[in-house]
């Protein structure tokens, strides 16, 4: 064994004249959970068919070991190579449990039954994906996620050493997504996975390896943090999404950057001065609405400044724990002239951003408004010894206008790009 487990060389595969794989080389480690990604019709439920010899390839060659596919016999092969197709529709009238015993059929002669052996085995099979208890029913007569959890432990029976998935969990609750992918991951190292994901994080979170496909290529191999990066997803799924580092599994996870709305005419210059976690509701409806929005000066671990910069919204950033620096603050000052309104929310206010209030107070021009869930325009807290809080009651008394919520701000703003007087 070379320790490589299933590797392709140079492999094409097409559906009549039409190529679907082209020159496809990867090698897939023993031991390790690989996930295939990729927009649809890319070819991935292709590689899958190609690796365990349900479809001839025009050119190139698959190694299972090592040793070509072509060279073992089909029950050899079965009892190696696992399966579990996309497709779950299943006409005939077998109980789950004879389903899951088909799984022992490479192991038996031609006149032989099951042993106990094959029993316990399928047994076992049964146990580990929480389908013991639809032993006796039909197949035809359970759930599209319960026939899911059947086939694989169908594949289960088969004890291979490779475990081939297609959409293991498309038809699985959330629950149970992660129930059979944990089990899935607890038969790694004996077994080799590899399985096609639609669900990024999914992939991302279980797999060793991501393989992402575009178009009958390989468009990127290596670590979930080395290829699901926003530029490879925005490249191959013409998507903008976030990519962030799960805070706990250090894993890579994304989550879409919705549209803004449509343009708008005449938008807005609207300047957000928050922290905290109070900002993101308005950065993303007033980007929602269609203004030009800015935010800041933030601190680079707030996570109002995460949300910003996820949303695409320019924001005047300070490193984690300095002290708002002299540039920042000139930023800030001209941002300020510039802008048409600005959205101070119901902040806490302290040192480290006071000086976003004192520099506010020196510019009169903008509209300003103060939004707070209880209406008042006050901060939060005022850790300042009470200097936010003058601040904000002498911008009241300067024209400054509280509001009570986001929506309420949104029609203002409409309100106001209607009838700037
Ligand atoms: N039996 C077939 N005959 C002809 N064309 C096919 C056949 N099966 C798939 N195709 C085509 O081959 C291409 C690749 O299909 P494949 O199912 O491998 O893609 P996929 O990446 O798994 O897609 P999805 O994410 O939608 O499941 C697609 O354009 C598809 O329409």
């Amino acid at each position: 064994m070379t320790g490589i487990m299933i590797r392709t060389e140079e492999l094409d595969v097409s559906y009549g004249t039409k190529p679907v794989l082209e020159a496809i080389s990867i090698a897939v480690k023993e031991g390790s959970f690989i996930g295939i990604l990729g927009p649809n019709g890319c070819g991935k439920t292709t590689l899958l068919r190609a690796l365990s010899r349900i479809i001839d390839p025009d050119a190139g060659s698959v190694y299972v070991g090592d040793r070509e596919i072509d060279g073992y016999s089909i029950r050899e092969l079965a009892t190696i190579v696992g399966a579990v197709p996309q497709e779950t529709a299943v006409t005939f009238d077998f109980t789950v449990e004879e389903i899951v015993q088909m799984g022992r059929h490479p192991y038996l002669g031609r006149l032989s039954s099951m042993s106990e052996e094959d029993y316990a085995i399928c047994r076992h099979a049964m146990e580990i994906t929480n389908t013991a208890y639809l032993a006796g029913s039909l197949i035809t007569e359970i759930s599209g996620g319960e026939r899911q959890r059947v086939l694989i432990a169908r594949a289960l029976a088969q004890t291979p050493r490779v475990l081939l998935l297609d959409e293991p969990t498309s038809h699985l609750d959330i629950n149970h997504q992660i129930e059979v992918l944990s089990i899935i991951r607890g038969l790694v190292p004996e077994v080799t996975v590899i399985g096609v994901f639609h669900d990024i994080n999914l992939a991302a979170y279980f797999c060793d390896t991501v393989v992402l496909m575009e178009r009958a290529h390989i468009a990127a191999v290596g670590t979930p943090a080395a290829v699901i990066t926003d530029r490879n997803i925005r490249e191959i799924f013409g998507v903008d999404m976030i990519v962030r580092t799960h805070p706990i599994t250090g894993r890579p996870y994304v989550v879409p950057r919705y549209d803004s709305g449509p343009p708008v005419d005449h938008p807005l210059r609207v300047h957000v001065v928050c922290g905290g976690g109070t900002g993101g509701e308005t950065l993303y409806a007033l980007r929602a609405a269609g203004h030009e929005v800015t935010a800041g000066v933030l601190s680079a671990n707030d996570s109002d400044c995460t949300a910003a910069e996820g949303l695409g919204i320019r924001v005047i950033r300070e490193p984690p724990f300095a002290p708002i620096s002299h540039h920042s603050l000139e930023e800030y000052s001209a941002i300020l002239s510039a802008s048409d309104a600005v959205i101070v929310t119901g902040m806490s206010v302290g040192p480290g951003n006071i000086d976003n209030l004192r520099e506010l107070k020196c510019h009169a021009r903008p509209r300003i408004f103060l939004l707070s869930s209880d209406g008042t325009g006050g901060a939060d807290q005022d850790y300042t010894g009470g200097e936010a809080t003058a601040i904000l009651d002498g911008l009241l008394e300067n024209g400054a206008e509280r509001i009570g919520s986001v929506p309420d701000l949104v029609n203002r703003l409409a309100a106001l790009r209607a009838d700037p007087a």
